[in-house]
């Protein structure tokens, strides 16, 4: 079954030869869009048809909405697949598509607009009972009020943008007197960031895990979810190891989460992919925020199901019912994905553009490396830094973790800076070893040491 004759994709990198790999798979054409730079690169090689969209800065190429669509609309593709950052949750877009009757391949304009304010969503799920730490309702209107409500919640208390993501602009606030300058700071770089300066604040839990559900829906009700993921290790809100299953689940918790995952998608009217993030904490777990899009570490997710995610998106997209029920959906095995940042780690992990001299990528048992580039290719530096992913699958987490630092050592990227090294230590930390991750692991010294 085709579901479609022809997909553009409008993103680049890993990401993009990742869905036209699925559509290939579906008999589906594909058509590439890039910028100058990009013009060479392995998504533009790999695509049916390829046009150019426009200069480098990602506002003149890949954030350009009505060159984007005028180009689908040219060559007849019916629908466009965003993959994730540039336009995959901009509403703005998704209404357009809409408008010129092309499919975007995600959730509803309005579940879009909808899940990107953490206040909306947060009142909208805590009202259909899923857990949400204690947080000021209406956002923060003065000082007196935010003092009340936080000596009633409780010090710590963090201050986060409701239009944010990413954890740009959150505050920690020990006490009442750092209040005031948290809120003032975080309601000017919510301003500068996304144009909103509405700000809130919650309870701030120290060292949580960040567990997410995957959920897939379709446009008649059918919705199903395939399993967690824990992502704790991020450096500055940027993930950089992620796994599934979760090494702390337990069924009981699992089964509260996943039953929360899908109330979340029931009340937002969600139809196709989408994560629902949660913060996890002494056995309680809150409702962060909803990721309207296919999330990066998705293939952790395929590798432990063996469901091909972006089939189902394109699937589900043409408006066919789901093809899996959730006694179809069954957990094997543990993965784990590295992700290879063109990136310094010992020079604050700054960006490390440039031409790749020397490149093999590992294989054999288990192994999956999602990438984008190839030897001889030169890096550009305007877009983001991620330029591969390394995935390990072992019938335990025990022989993931055996098996990425196999392909670690395999993997021979020269010319560039990367993660690579970072990685090896983490996979050699007794920490993580033991499952014992937390957001606040990277931090710590003992990493460094290794
Ligand atoms: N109320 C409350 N308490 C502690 C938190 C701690 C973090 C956090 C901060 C730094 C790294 C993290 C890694 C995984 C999960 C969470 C974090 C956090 N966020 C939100 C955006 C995400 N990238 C990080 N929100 C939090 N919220
Ligand atoms: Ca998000």
């Amino acid at each position: 079954m085709r579901y479609f004759n022809k997909i553009l994709i409008a993103n680049r990198g890993e990401i993009a030869i990742r869905v036209m790999r699925g559509c290939r798979e579906l008999g589906i054409e594909t058509v590439a869009v890039y910028s100058e730079p990009d013009k060479n690169s392995l998504h533009v090689k790999y695509a049916d048809e390829a046009y150019l969209a426009g200069e480098a800065h990602p506002s003149k190429s890949y954030l350009n909405k009505e060159k984007i669509i005028s180009i689908a609309k040219k060559c007849g593709a019916e629908a466009i697949h965003p993959g994730y950052g540039f336009l995959a949750e901009n509403s703005e877009f998704a209404r357009l598509c809409d408008e010129e009757g092309i499919v975007f391949i995600g959730p509803s304009y309005k579940t879009i607009e909808k899940m990107g304010s953490k206040l909306g969503s947060k009142h909208m799920v805590s009202s259909a009972g899923v857990p949400v730490l204690p947080y000021t309702t209406d956002g923060v209107r003065s000082l007196d009020e935010a003092k009340k409500i936080s000596s009633e919640i409780g010090y710590p208390v963090i201050v986060k943008a409701s239009a944010g993501g990413g954890g740009i602009g959150m505050q920690i606030v020990e006490d009442e007197s750092g209040l005031e300058e948290a809120i003032e700071k975080g309601m000017r770089i919510a301003k500068s960031a996304f144009g909103d300066e509405t700000v809130f604040i919650e309870k701030y839990l120290v060292k949580p895990r960040h567990i997410e559900l995957q959920v897939l829906c379709d446009q008649q009700g059918n919705r199903v979810h395939l399993y967690d993921r824990e992502c704790s290790i991020q450096r500055r809100h940027q993930k950089l190891v992620e796994e599934a299953p979760c090494p702390i689940m337990t069924d009981e918790l699992r089964e509260k989460m996943a039953e929360s995952a899908l109330k979340v998608a029931e009340v937002s009217g969600y139809y196709n992919a989408g994560t629902v993030e949660f913060l996890y904490s002494n056995g309680e777990y809150y409702f962060m925020e909803m990721n309207t899009r296919l999330q990066v570490e998705h293939t952790v997710t395929e590798m432990v199901t063996g469901i091909d995610l972006v089939k189902q998106q394109i699937r589900v997209a043409s408006g066919e019912d789901l093809a899996i029920s959730q006694d179809d959906i069954k957990l094997h095995g543990h993965a784990i994905e590295c992700r290879i940042n063109a990136e310094d780690p010992l020079n604050n992990f700054s960006a490390d553009p440039g031409k790749i001299v020397r490149y093999r990528s590992p294989g054999g048992p288990g192994i999956r490396v999602d990438s984008g580039i190839h030897m001889g290719y030169t890096i550009p530096p305007m877009y983001d830094s991620m330029i591969s992913k390394l995935c390990s699958w072992g019938f335990d987490r025990e022989e993931s973790i055996n098996r990425m630092r196999r392909a670690i050592y395999e993997y021979v990227i020269l010319g560039v800076k990367t993660t690579l090294p970072l990685h090896h230590a983490i996979m050699n930390n007794s920490q993580f070893i033991e499952g014992k991750t937390h957001t606040h692991f990277l931090t710590e010294e003992h990493v460094k040491k290794n």
